[in-house]
């Protein structure tokens, strides 16, 4: 059976501490994404992290304040209850979570807008293999260019099923996620993340196709500006056949014209 949201929790005792201890967390603002039951979260605080964990599961929420309630008296540990795909993140220096799978995207792109200095985050295996898929090969998706346009991300360990309680049906990878400036520039990082998005929704298409498909949303002045500039020899490739600096070459072109 299925467990409710996702909640496998991690049972491998040094699964967790070699996670805890990915980063340097001493003295950090730590945020943890879906606690469980507080096995990283405990592991967090004694290397000497001041965590905030946010957890949607208002039965976990009870379980951690009792759980927990002298590091949160002394102000070491804050529990959010909510969902965060949606509640605003605190600041914070390093993320160290161990994700709801079914909720991995939308997370991972909003840390990635909230900034931060490192992250250590678990995910399904397939997630972490697509993110880290080089632009120009069949995995690269939306998720690899734009993680990797803002980030260099790197798989440190692979957990199997054994290490969680009920075991997933899937193996998982730990991930280091470090940002950075972007290696090509970028203009306009909305209309930047809109381009990239549209092209890989028709990603079967050539360039030229997606973007004339898509032109109600880009703009059809925008469409048409990036034909003017972008050579052929690129508006005739699919999405998943170009380079991260064709991406900001494209939305730069059509963000040089106002509709
Ligand atoms: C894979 S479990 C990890 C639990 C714990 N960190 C561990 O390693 O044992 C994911 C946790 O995220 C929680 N969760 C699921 N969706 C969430 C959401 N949208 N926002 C916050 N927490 C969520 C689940 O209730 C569950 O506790």
């Amino acid at each position: 059976m299925k467990a409710p949201r996702d909640q496998h929790f991690l049972t491998d005792k040094k699964a967790i501490e070699r996670i805890a201890s990915a980063a340097d967390v001493s003295g950090k603002r730590v945020l943890e994404i879906g606690p469980g039951e507080g096995p990283l979260t405990r592991a967090l605080l004694d290397h000497g992290a001041i965590v905030t964990a946010i957890e949607l599961d208002s039965g976990l929420i009870e379980y951690l304040n009792n759980r927990f309630h002298r590091e949160i008296r002394a102000g070491t540990l804050t529990l959010i209850h909510g969902n965060a795909v949606k509640c605003e993140y605190p600041p914070f220096d390093i993320s160290v979570s161990n994700l709801p799978y079914s909720a991995s995207s939308k997370i991972t792109f909003r840390l990635l807008d909230a900034g931060f200095e490192e992250a250590i985050l678990m995910y399904q295996k397939e997630f972490g293999q697509r993110m880290i898929a080089p632009p120009g090969t069949p995995g690269v998706g939306r998720l690899s260019i734009m993680v990797q346009t803002y980030a260099k991300a790197k798989p440190i360990m692979q957990l199997s099923a054994k290490s969680f309680s009920p075991p997933p049906a899937v193996q998982s990878w730990v991930m280091r996620i470090i940002p950075r400036e972007p290696p090509h520039p970028i203009d306009d990082h909305q209309f930047y993340a809109l381009v990239v998005r549209e092209l890989f929704s028709y990603r079967r298409k050539t360039i030229r196709r997606a973007l004339h498909i898509s032109s109600g949303v880009i703009g059809k002045e925008r469409v048409a500006a990036i034909e003017e500039i972008i050579p052929e020899e690129i508006l005739k490739k699919r999405p998943e056949e170009i380079q991260l600096a064709d991406f900001a070459k494209i939305a730069n072109a059509g963000f040089q014209k106002k509709d």
